[in-house]
């Protein structure tokens, strides 16, 4: 049972120019997706730069305006509403950004930090305060006397615990972590991922993991959503994805992975050969009203990219 829908979400920018400064052109930054999410998984939602990952996170949680769309929580329609601070819904959907260190104010200690969101959402008394503070150091594995700290004295791996342990403090239902580990170093990163398991089984907590790294979505991911141009190209489980894509731009990001053995370099050039061959075949011929050809490539049922776009990245 899913207890929360995102339904048919847009957020579009507008581009303003001219002498007016009027609205020239818009950015279609994302252009009608659904998500369902169910308590205790993981999703991943994955696409190259600038396909619109970070603005569908940030409209969830009400830091973008959406253009238009739903958001359901526990069956209640909470798009207006999840823009003030202190809803029901900022209780139970949080945020961790890829920037640990600009997402923890320089000139508060961690305790202060901490405090913010409990103030905000429990009612409880100074000492249960502390107590709970400390509760959520222990949790992320921090030493107790890192209350007394300020964020510059920790690594970029502690202070990302940190973010955890302050998303933690409400007992949300979901977090959108976006790109959560990819300024860190590669033996940290793998600490991190490892530990918001760790958290997740321990609170039965659902992740919307967002990332470029479909390395790390397959250690973290039950479902993925692949993402291409403001838009789902494909969604489908681990298994559906990482053994069986069906969509030419899924090949394409599985075909990215670096290959570090020999066995993966054969395996990336024969993933290589299989999408030309998945290319050549989809390809669909348009005119335009001058006669000139084009090719396209289908991205869904009733949506088309160009060819040269997608080769562009290949
Ligand atoms: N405030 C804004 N005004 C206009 N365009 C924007 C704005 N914010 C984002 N965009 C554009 O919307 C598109 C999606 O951006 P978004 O940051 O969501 O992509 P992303 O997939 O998260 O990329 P990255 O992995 O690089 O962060 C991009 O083309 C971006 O330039």
């Amino acid at each position: 049972m899913s207890f929360m829908q995102i339904i048919d979400l847009k957020v579009h920018y507008p581009i303003r120019g001219g002498f007016f400064n009027s609205i020239v052109d818009w950015v279609y930054a994302v252009d009608g997706i659904d998500m369902e999410f169910e308590q205790g998984k993981t999703y991943g939602l994955v696409g190259e730069s600038g396909c619109g990952k970070s603005t569908t996170g940030k409209a969830i949680i009400g830091l973008e305006k959406i253009t238009s769309g739903k958001i359901l929580f526990e069956g209640e329609d909470v798009t207006k509403e999840r823009k003030s601070r202190t809803s029901h819904f900022h209780r139970e959907v949080q945020m961790i950004f890829q920037d640990s260190h600009s997402s923890l104010n320089p000139r508060k200690r961690i305790a202060d930090i901490l405090a913010e969101p409990i103030r905000n959402f429990l009612n409880l008394t100074p000492r249960e305060e502390r107590k709970k503070i400390d509760e959520l150091l222990a949790i992320v594995g921090m030493p107790g006397d890192s209350k007394e700290k300020f964020p510059h004295e920790f690594s970029g791996g502690q202070k990302q615990r940190i973010n955890i342990a302050r998303a933690l403090a409400t007992n949300p239902k979901l977090i959108i972590a976006d790109e959560p580990v990819s300024a860190l170093d590669l033996s940290v990163q793998a600490q991190v991922l490892n530990f918001m398991k760790d958290v997740q089984k321990e609170f039965g907590l659902t992740y919307l993991f967002i990332s470029h790294d479909l390395g790390v979505v397959k250690h973290m991911c039950d479902y993925i959503f692949i993402m291409y141009k403001g838009r789902f190209v494909e969604c489908g489980t681990k298994q559906d994805i990482y053994q069986n894509p069906k969509h030419l731009y899924t090949k394409r990001l599985l075909n990215s992975i670096p290959a570090t053995t020999p066995l993966g370099r054969e395996k990336r050039k024969w993933a290589r050969q299989e999408f030309e061959k998945m290319y050549e075949k989809h390809i669909h011929k348009a005119f335009d009203e001058n006669g000139r050809v084009y090719d396209l490539i289908p991205i869904s049922d009733t949506h088309y990219v160009s060819a040269s776009s997608v080769k562009e990245v290949v």
